[in-house]
């Protein structure tokens, strides 16, 4: 195996500013990068590499060389961990398979580890199937759809693991043979399980290579799809994606099948002249809670407000029985984001509905809602377990990062009450709409921002018993941390969309932060990976349960999400702008 450091976190500040989507890239890879950094302290000679076998080489690749390669596993966000065959360099590749040998040229070198792209593959990965999408070798969705779905969950359990022992500094011993680290949760429905797409429109429709040939001219040349991985500006034409429901795909073809006629006047946005109306079509699909029907939610993105121009669409889409909304968002900044200054609901309802452990929820256009919804049931079911709630209703629950409210509130009836704490406004309005639609008296929401507490953080509600922590994916912020760790509550359950950070947290809490002198409080009792999103990259760090000092445990999730979602790619490419088309 190619090394990882096993404190390679401690030479990051004790929270990552700016952590983001595309940083959760190199977090994986910084753990390679900051392993060898330490063999290279070790070892006090700047250029040495420790490969595999314990021999030193200054073996650096340059940038543009070829070099051959096998991948041994998958980091966070599916690239493939590599090392060259001679000297055990450690290189990340994207769509690099497990088994995988191959010939990569370098494209670019980072510290004390380079990336490559894969040029030919000598012998095939390990477990490779017949990827069912056409779209599945370009699009930035689907990144593992190739690799049997078991080979998926071996490779996204063993990432956990390696993210807890080397940055969580937790021993193999202690989640092995102490059972605190379950096999991960497998999601029985692989495909069609997503609620929520967005599609975005471009200019040009992006062609691989071998099909350039093939492409158009004018408004046939518009592009409505998926991103290319890692680049904001280029689309990848999707007319139906695998992971979305078949209502949403029926929107969607009927959507592709007319916007380029020249009488319908669109344009679709150029991100880079900033010209053009048509930004994104965001689908969500929700569920009539009396007859169980699906409902569809289609949200127009537009650069400005122009209902006549979305009124042909508009009445075509009406028609289908399964859609119940068409809103439009209408976001006239230069950002690419799909949520509009202005929002317009030009059909049916402002909100779709979905239920989740016998509750009910309300969707709004840009609230934020579980996107795999059948493996969500799985996940709070397992977090209910973690929390080890005795359900004599003496308990109290805090839930911190609570969105629109759905963990806490399908605790609610089993607790004495539920604080959650959420920054966002419009979430904390859902967060109470949800609890007076599902009858729920006993919840308590105030807008926040956890990351600016002070020392009265805690002086408007009872000492919890049992406190859920779900944050996006930068993690708990170290004002936070020192909370629980003063707080010493009885159980932790975190739900992690980010292994690496969650790692990072649990470090802190269980064993202390060093550098400020503060010792940990918490023991790691359960640690569940869940998958959540097949044939993508994203771990669920399903559920981690950390129990104060020796008691009973925290859960924590480990999430491995889908990256389709244009908001992840923006922030990708806000770090490494790409050429132009
Ligand atoms: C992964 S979501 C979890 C939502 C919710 N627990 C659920 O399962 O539906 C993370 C939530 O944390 C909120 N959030 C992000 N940064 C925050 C901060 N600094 N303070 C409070 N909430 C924050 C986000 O708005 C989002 O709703």
């Amino acid at each position: 195996m190619a090394t990882i450091s096993s404190h390679c976190f401690r030479h990051l500040p004790p929270r990552i500013p700016k952590f983001r989507a595309s940083s959760s890239l190199s977090l994986s890879t910084l753990s390679c990068s900051l392993a060898q950094e330490e063999d290279l302290d070790r070892n006090g000679n700047a250029s040495s590499i420790t490969t595999t076998n314990g021999n030193s080489s200054s073996y650096f690749p340059k940038r543009g060389q070829t070099l051959e390669l096998v991948c041994e596993s998958l980091a966070f966000k599916g690239k493939g961990l590599c090392k060259v065959t001679d000297t055990g360099f450690v290189v990340m590749c994207d769509r690099a398979l497990p088994g995988e040998r191959f010939i990569g040229r370098v494209t670019r070198k980072k510290g004390n580890y380079a990336e490559v792209s894969k040029v030919k593959t000598i012998s095939p990965p390990r477990d490779i199937v017949d990827a069912p999408c056409e779209y599945a070798s370009h699009c930035g969705g689907c990144k593992t759809q190739n690799l049997s779905y078991e080979a998926q969950l071996r490779a996204k359990e063993d990432q956990v693991r390696e993210l807890v022992v080397h940055v969580g500094r937790f021993s193999h011993k202690e989640l092995e043979l102490e059972g605190v680290m379950k096999p991960i949760v497998t999601c029985h429905i692989q495909f069609h399980y997503r609620n929520k797409m967005e599609f975005s429109f471009g200019p040009y429709k992006w062609l691989p290579k071998e099909s350039l040939h093939e492409r158009q001219a004018g408004s046939d040349n518009y592009a409505l799809g998926l991103h290319v991985p890692g680049f904001f500006d280029k689309v990848l034409n999707v007319d139906k994606c695998l992971l979305q429901s078949d209502p949403a795909n029926k929107v969607l073809a009927a959507v592709q099948d007319c916007w380029r006629d020249p009488q319908l006047d669109f344009s679709p946005y150029d991100v880079h002249s900033h010209k053009g109306f048509l930004k994104h079509l965001m689908l969500r699909t929700g569920r009539d809670v009396v007859t169980g029907h699906p409902e569809v939610m289609v949200n127009f993105v537009t650069s400005s407000n122009k209902p006549e121009l979305l009124k042909f669409l508009v009445d075509k889409l009406s028609a289908f029985p399964e859609v119940v909304s068409i809103i439009n968002n209408v976001n006239t900044s230069v950002g690419n984001t799909s949520v509009g200054e202005e929002e317009y609901t030009l059909y049916g309802k402002s909100c779709i509905t979905e239920t989740l452990r016998g509750l009910t929820f309300q969707i709004s256009a840009n609230s934020f809602f579980q996107t795999n919804t059948h493996q969500a049931e799985v996940l709070y079911e397992l977090i209910e377990e973690y929390a080890g709630i005795t359900g004599d209703g003496s308990e109290v629950v805090l839930d911190l990062f609570c969105g629109t409210g759905t963990i806490g509130l399908a605790l609610a009836n089993s607790v004495k009450h539920v604080y959650g704490y959420e920054v966002v406004p419009q979430a904390i309005a859902d967060a109470r709409l949800n609890a007076e639609i599902n009858g729920i008296h006993n919840a308590t929401y105030v807008q926040g921002d956890l990351n600016k507490i002070d020392e009265n953080f805690g002086k408007n509600f009872p000492k919890p018993d049992i406190v859920i922590s779900d944050p996006n994916r930068p993690g708990m912020h170290m004002k936070l941390i020192k909370f629980l760790l003063k707080l010493k509550a009885p159980r932790i359950v975190y739900v992690s969309c980010n292994p690496a950070t969650c790692a990072r947290d649990l470090d802190y809490l269980c064993h202390g932060v060093a550098e400020q002198n503060i010792e940990g409080c918490y023991k790691l009792v359960g640690l569940q990976p869940v998958d959540m999103f097949p044939h993508t990259p994203h771990i669920e760090c399903g559920i981690t349960s950390l129990v104060q000092d020796i008691s009973q445990g925290w859960v924590f999730k480990v999430e491995i999400a889908a990256e389709t979602h244009a908001s992840l790619l923006h922030d990708l490419t806000n770090v490494c702008l790409p050429k132009p088309f």
